[in-house]
């Protein structure tokens, strides 16, 4: 419809959305935001014009199930940093490329525990959770199969699914001794340091797949576990295309501490062949010597010792020494030998690190000893044959040491065989499919193809089978079986494995005509086609796609035998560890034939594993990888949408959406589910059973269901409705329940407090009583003791102001009569000096009138003296004689005067002078002599 919007395919971005402008009969003209789009109908999709903004955390809800729907949801999902996304039972789990920690925290962890699968956002704390309750309520041993491309996050999703089985089944360990999950997550340093490489499409690559069995006791802790490891690629060891990198540990040693350097005769990285062939030698995110630490210390807790150390670095540098051994031809014909010094040099530390004789090294590399049944002949090799020995002779040893190295872990970790369950977690190599495809892209393309057919048992075909067993009324869903291609594959006889075991024991066998062989036995398989422009290539139409592979190295790469001389070579080295990784053939397999085939043993290891997985109720979890820049935010449609389709993600969905895909046996259904409709309840017998779920189910009000004949079988979704319903009724009743012993605990608390607090408040009351009594008591004897105190205080008080009246009374009378006294003498004093001074007044008046009377007489006579004086000068003066008389009249003033004081005299004179108004002159002289 015009104005509708749709999704339409695109080449680029797999889909887009836009709406439809145009519609031509079966083509319609789509406006898309960056370009318009011309598509058939029949390839469009309409689009959920109510899609959540960010997506939904099941696939299984979406009201839209397509494609472009999925691809839509899981991105917008993406974006908000939700990597998680359920497909009805499957987890998919998309790279973040960026370290989320707060999705793992332990809180996390408490938070899924015990939460059924879809209560909380998709994790694979709760995929874990639900095996590990699966294995505790229903007694049955779990697997969770991990799968994705290289880079897609399996081994990362497998620790987090680890930790949180460790986290559940975990023992309280003592501090000395480290319990079975702590070894389990601490032995990963190692794995990863010897099975682990960058590659392009992933900086830390694991090259083995990895099955790891945890193994529980009846009461669901951990008692034992063991780690099964799956085809190492052993080809890395001696061939390294550039941009990647050869195993992790051989980078650590280089960089290892200085004495460890020394001692193995390393240096640069560069300068060994196993590792120069490509440019890419040091990683940004990984410092080789600290890894080289951290890898000792986890060798170390995972019970390694430190000679077992020793010997394993020491071979590991003996493998790169031998790399640096070179070979030119030899003086016999077709002979080889050491090239040069340098070669003899890095042979002889080879030799010395192997603990092993160096001219036996060297003749093991350039010489083969053909036993026939009448002679020994010993034919020499020229020198790419020679480099060829070396190579296997690194390889071997190599993959006997990763080998080695697993036992060692499993002892360490310790199994329990008495276990009753187990929870296995399998880390495998996804689908690969590259420009050069080779033997080893055949085995992990094999297991996939494997484990695709559990899935599709698992998913589709069980589904469908159990429908008809259960003759429930069913449209029939298509589902891809893969069987075909693994008659293809591993089929015995006839098959490609077989065929490939064949061509490595007939000596003139080479890949051209293995090849050969191929295309005459499957020119007519649907599965099989060889391409037009080769001869020696074919291609498999594998479930996940096509093909392509190169059978140059098929033969070799097959060949799983020791090379004799290499065998004898090394079982006697000197060093025991080496020596037990070449234990002596048993001498049956040493007189027969000495080839044993990877590829056959490979399929019987699978063949266990999967024996092993259908015992267990299987788990998925698709791990995707949104970009191949290994960058953060790139999410490319159409590179996620091939991983969907490849892992089989697609038709899940749809199987899971069209069918029935949750299932109960009746009782089970009944015992789940009677709390909807507990009148079913104490009804026996199969009709009453059926009857009873029809009822359950009538109740909870869902269609669409079916009723087999000994399971109830539900569509998408509803087992999650029935499991809410029970849950909101199994809350009320929690509530209630609560409620009840709510209350009842705090009545027993309440009259507990009750009784306490009467007796404490009587208690407190007779305490206070008896304070309140010993307060009167002490308050009286305080006002008596006051009383006392007053009249004491009063009584002193009295006598101190009697005592004090009494002399001051004392000091007055005293007082008084010393006053008294003293006035009475100071009377007589007074009368004494009153009568001294009168008399002394009297005295002296009596002396100055003598005096006064002296002075008048004085005068007087003076006057009178004055007066006859003047007669006398005038008469003297009349008569001349005034000498005479002023004579006299001196020595009349002299006789006067003589007496006199000085003041007296000055009296006189002056009397004389004012009075007598004589001259002063005159006057002084004469008194003053
Ligand atoms: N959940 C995650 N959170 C953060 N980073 C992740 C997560 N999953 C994967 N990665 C990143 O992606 C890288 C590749 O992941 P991982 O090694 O698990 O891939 P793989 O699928 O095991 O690859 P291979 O098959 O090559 O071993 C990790 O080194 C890590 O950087």
């Amino acid at each position: 419809m015009i104005g509708s919007h749709v999704w339409v395919e695109d080449p680029d971005d797999a889909w887009l959305d836009g709406e439809v402008i145009e519609i031509n009969g079966e083509e319609i003209k789509v406006k898309c935001t960056a370009k318009t789009v011309v598509a058939k109908t029949s390839n469009s999709y309409p689009k959920d014009p109510e899609f959540p903004e960010c997506g939904v955390d099941d696939m299984t809800k979406l009201a839209y199930l397509h494609e472009p729907g999925v691809l839509q949801n899981l991105k917008c999902r993406y974006d908000a940093n939700e990597i998680y996304t359920y497909t009805g039972g499957i987890l998919i789990a998309i790279n973040p490329f960026k370290r989320l920690p707060h999705l793992y925290d332990i809180q996390v962890m408490q938070k899924y525990k015990g939460a059924a699968l879809g209560e909380l956002s998709p994790h694979p704390f709760a995929v874990a959770d639900s095996a590990y309750r699966q294995m505790i309520n229903e007694g049955i041993s779990q697997a969770i199969l991990v799968s994705g491309e290289s880079g897609a996050g399996k081994t990362e999703s497998t620790k987090m699914l680890m930790r949180y089985l460790a986290y559940m089944g975990g023992r309280v360990s003592n501090a000395e001794e480290r319990s079975v999950e702590q070894k389990v997550l601490e032995s990963n340093p190692v794995l990863e340091a010897f099975g682990n490489a960058k590659t392009v499409r992933n900086n830390n690559s694991s090259r083995f797949g990895k099955f790891v069995e945890i193994q529980f006791d009846q009461r669901g802790r951990i008692s034992g576990a063991a780690i099964r490891t799956y085809l190492l690629e052993r080809s890395r060891v001696c061939q390294v295309s550039d941009p990647e990198r050869n195993y992790h540990c051989f980078y650590m040693l280089c960089s290892a501490r200085k004495e460890d350097v020394e001692k193995y005769k390393l240096g640069n990285p560069r300068t060994f062949h196993y590792l120069n062939q490509s440019n890419c030698i040091e990683l940004d995110a990984l410092n080789d010597s600290e890894e080289y630490i951290a890898t000792r210390r986890a060798m170390d807790v995972v019970g390694i010792s430190e000679e077992e150390q020793d010997a394993i670095f020491r071979v590991v540098a003996a493998i790169l020494h031998l790399g640096n051994v070179e070979f030119s031809k030899g003086q016999e014909t077709d002979a080889s030998e050491p090239k040069n010094d340098k070669s003899r040099f890095h042979l002889k530390t080879a030799a010395e690190l192997f603990m092993c004789d160096e001219k036996s090294l060297e003749e093991s590399l350039c010489k083969r000893v053909f036993v026939t049944r009448d002679e020994t002949i010993t034919k020499a090799l020229d020198p790419n044959a020679a480099a060829l020995s070396r190579d296997a002779l690194a390889k071997i040893v190599y993959s006997k040491l990763f080998d080695w190295l697993v036992e060692k872990i499993n002892v360490a970790i310790g199994q329990d065989k008495e276990s009753k369950f187990l929870i296995g977690v399998l880390d495998i190599y996804g689908f690969e499919s590259f420009k050069t495809n080779s033997f080893e892209q055949f085995c992990i393309n094999l297991t996939n193809e494997k484990l695709q057919q559990h899935f599709n048992q698992h998913v589709f075909k069980m589904e469908q089978e159990e429908y008809e067993r259960e003759a429930i009324d069913w449209s029939y869903i298509e589902f891809v079986d893969n069987q075909d291609i693994l008659d293809l594959i591993e089929k015995k006889p006839g098959g490609i494995i077989a065929l490939l075991d064949e061509a490595c024991m007939f000596p003139r066998s080479t890949h051209e005509t293995f090849a050969q062989k191929l295309y005459q036995t499957f020119k007519d398989h649907k599965r099989f086609s060889k391409p037009k422009l080769s001869r020696t290539d074919f291609t498999i139409y594998h479930y996940a796609g096509d093909v392509t592979y190169q059978t140059e190295l098929f033969l070799d790469k097959n060949k799983d035998y020791v090379v004799p001389e290499h065998q004898a070579l090394l079982a006697a080295s000197k060093c025991s560890f080496v020596s037990s990784l070449f234990p002596p053939l048993p001498e049956e397999s040493s007189k027969s034939s000495k080839f044993s085939s990877i590829g056959s043993g490979f399929k019987l290891q699978l063949q266990s594993l999967l024996e092993t997985l259908s015992s267990t109720e299987p788990h998925y979890v698709r791990c995707v990888k949104p970009n191949n820049a290994l960058k953060p935010a790139i999410f490319e449609n159409n590179n996620v949408l091939q991983q969907l389709r490849c892992g089989g993600v697609m038709e899940a969905i749809r199987i899971s959406c069209a069918g029935f895909p949750s299932r109960k046996l009746f009782h089970e259904f009944i015992d789940r589910f009677v709390i909807l409709a507990p009148e079913v309840r104490n009804k026996s017998g199969k009709k009453d059973d059926i009857a009873a779920c029809k009822k359950i189910l009538e109740k909870s009000n869902l269609t669409g269901y079916q009723i087999g004949k000994t399971k109830v079988f539900l569509r998408a979704g509803q087992m999650a409705e029935l499991d809410g319903q029970r849950g909101e009724i199994l809350g009320r009743s929690a509530t209630k329940i609560q409620r009840r012993a709510c209350t009842y605990m705090c009545r027993k608390k309440f009259v507990l407090l009750k009784s306490s607090a009467t007796q404490i408040q009587a208690f407190c009351r007779g305490q206070m009583t008896r304070h309140l009594y010993e307060g009167m008591r002490r308050e009286a004897a305080s006002l008596k003791i006051q009383k006392y105190a007053r009249r004491f205080l009063k009584r002193k008080a009295y006598n101190n102001l009697r005592f004090s009246a009494i002399s001051i009374q004392a000091s007055l009378r005293a007082l008084s009569a010393r006053n008294e006294l003293r006035s009475r003498k100071r009377t007589v004093a007074a009368t004494v000096i009153q009568t001294h001074c009168r008399r002394k007044l009297a005295n002296l008046r009596y002396r100055r009138l003598k005096e006064a009377a002296l002075i008048i007489q004085c005068a007087v006579r003076g006057s009178n003296a004055f007066g006859e004086l003047v007669k006398l000068r005038m008469a003297a003066k009349e008569t001349g004689a005034l000498q005479d008389a002023k004579d006299k009249l001196e020595k009349q003033v002299k006789e006067l005067t003589s007496s006199l004081q000085l003041e007296k005299k000055l009296r006189v004179g002056l009397f004389l002078i004012t009075l007598l108004e004589v001259d002063e002159f005159i006057t002084f002289p004469y008194i003053l002599k």
